[in-house]
């Protein structure tokens, strides 16, 4: 009721170990704290908060517009409501290094278990469109190292996101990847990467587990979390499919509405009332003041 029980540190904690297992790690991206509920019920290991939807839900394009304190809100927001670890998209940190520690640390407070500090030029975009620009080695490290010596719970996870394979190639991406986790990244996410063998020429390059971004309608193919783990990847983000998902759903309903004139027909796709209440766990709050659930269906 009212949070998750779960504290931050346990949620990281656990995410170190699932880390160091076997199994690959799968964090679907949730685009409110309810669909963060969701993602726990359904048995993923872990909910990812993303930069897109973030910026999406805000009514704005991916391109570095929204600011640390409205990441940090949401993204708290997001992580209260499940035990999951959460991982948020902290884009480039929001500006120079020493802003980057800063990010770090506001996002600790607000309960994350990890975030990711990508390379690329303010403005950033969606890493599966062409046209990028990334900062040069030095000014990547930078970042990395800042976020690495700002967290103050070890086991916060700092990501080191590269987008540098959509411009020089992957062998300046295993370099620049060997290098950020030389700087302190727990974990490499490889960019817009071609197919399933460069995942695994990075994941065979670097010590440190590997991110596989699954975004739909992007460069990558959308492999199987079988050949992904087959390849030595070790996390799976499915960033915008939830909103994507809801979105679809939203604008088919819209246009029922207006063609039948009613929204009748669409209701057996809806969750139910009594389903979302489940998912709220409005039982609960009926238990600490037995006024509150008055409805009877
Ligand atoms: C992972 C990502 O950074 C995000 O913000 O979710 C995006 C996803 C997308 O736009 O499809 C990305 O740059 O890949
Ligand atoms: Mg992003």
């Amino acid at each position: 009721m009212l949070h998750a029980p779960a504290s931050a540190a346990a949620k990281r904690r656990g995410l170190r170990e699932a880390l160091a297992g076997p199994d690959l790690l799968r964090f679907p991206g949730a685009f409110n704290p309810l669909s963060a509920r969701l993602i726990e019920e359904k048995g993923f290991e872990g909910v990812y908060i993303s930069g897109a939807v973030l910026s999406a839900d805000l009514g704005l394009p991916d391109i570095g517009l929204t600011t640390l304190t409205e990441v940090a809100a949401r993204s708290g927001q997001i992580a209260r409501m499940t035990n999951l670890p959460a991982i948020v998209d902290a884009d480039t940190g929001f500006g120079e290094p020493m802003n980057v520690a800063r990010t770090i640390q506001v996002l600790e407070d607000a309960g994350l278990a990890g975030a990711h500090i990508e390379d690329q030029v303010n403005p950033k975009r969606c890493g599966h469109l062409d046209g990028k620009s990334v900062v040069g080695l030095g000014d990547a490290v930078k970042r990395i190292r800042a976020a690495a010596d700002a967290r103050r719970d070890p086991d916060f996870l700092i990501m080191a996101r590269t987008d540098v394979r959509a411009l020089e190639g992957l062998p300046a991406a295993v370099d620049r990847a060997r290098a950020l986790v030389d700087a302190g990244a727990d974990a490499i996410f490889p960019e817009a990467m071609a197919d399933l063998r460069e995942f695994e020429a990075v994941a065979s390059a670097v010590e440190v587990p590997v991110l596989a971004n699954m975004t739909e309608f992007g460069k990558s193919e959308l492999f199987t979390t079988a050949l992904l783990a087959s390849a030595g990847v070790r996390i799976v983000i499915y960033p915008v499919t939830l909103l994507r998902l809801a979105m679809g759903e939203a604008e088919r309903g819209l246009d029922e509405i207006v063609a039948a004139g009613t929204q009748a027909g669409v209701v057996p796709r809806m969750q139910t009332r009594a389903r979302l209440y489940e998912l709220l766990d409005y039982a609960a709050y009926n238990e600490f003041d037995s006024e509150i659930f008055t409805y009877r269906p």
